[in-house]
């Protein structure tokens, strides 16, 4: 597997060896020890989630407060812009974003550490989109951040409106938002 740091260097974008023949194709799409390897640190996944969404279906900016949640993230069906910001206060790059395209044929898989907001858009018609998670999900923790903040300023590539939940129409301001 190729694990390349983002702008972002807790960041990875990690892509697998995908092994095709007559039949199809096979990869291992986690490796515990592999994984561990690439991030340099013990870790354990305890959710796995999957999740379908339409053309313009904007997810976003998520983050749990407490319980925050590590994701490793990856697209089945169709394509996603999956972006992460870094909102841990210490950090040199507090405040950024990084984005990349995920897809079924790409196989990208994006490593989202603890201490970022996380977010995605659907570039398809449809896709489906899976996710392991480092804690387990605690809605009483959950928080958002707006999708278009102007601060951070995520460079969204939609044709189009995004299409929200009435959760997320309510994201804060990421001066507003509480931040690790
Ligand atoms: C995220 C989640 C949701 N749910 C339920 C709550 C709700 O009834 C329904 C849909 O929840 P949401 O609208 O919050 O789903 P969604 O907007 O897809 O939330 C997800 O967005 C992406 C961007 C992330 O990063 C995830 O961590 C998660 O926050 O599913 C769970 O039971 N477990 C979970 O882990």
């Amino acid at each position: 597997m190729i694990v390349t740091p983002t702008a972002i260097a807790d960041v990875l974008v990690i892509e697998p060896n995908v092994f095709g023949d007559d039949r199809g194709f096979f990869f291992e799409s986690f490796n515990h020890a592999k994984f561990e390897a690439a991030i340099g640190k013990p870790v354990k996944f305890v959710q796995d989630n999957h999740s379908k969404s339409a053309e313009n279906v904007l997810r976003g900016m998520h983050y749990q407060i407490q319980q925050p949640q590590g994701k490793l993230v990856r697209v089945v069906q169709g394509i996603v812009f999956d972006v992460a910001v870094d909102i841990r206060k210490n950090s040199s790059t507090f405040g950024q974003w990084v984005g990349e395209i995920l897809s079924a044929e790409n196989k990208k898989q994006l490593w989202v550490p603890e201490g970022f907001a996380h977010g995605f858009v659907v570039l398809s018609k449809t896709a489906e989109f899976l996710y392991k998670t480092t804690d387990y999900y605690a809605p009483e923790f959950e928080r958002c951040i707006a999708w278009n903040d102007p601060e951070i300023d995520i460079k969204w590539p939609i044709n189009g409106a995004a299409l929200l939940s009435a959760k997320d129409q309510l994201g804060k301001s990421f001066a507003e938002a509480e931040h690790f």
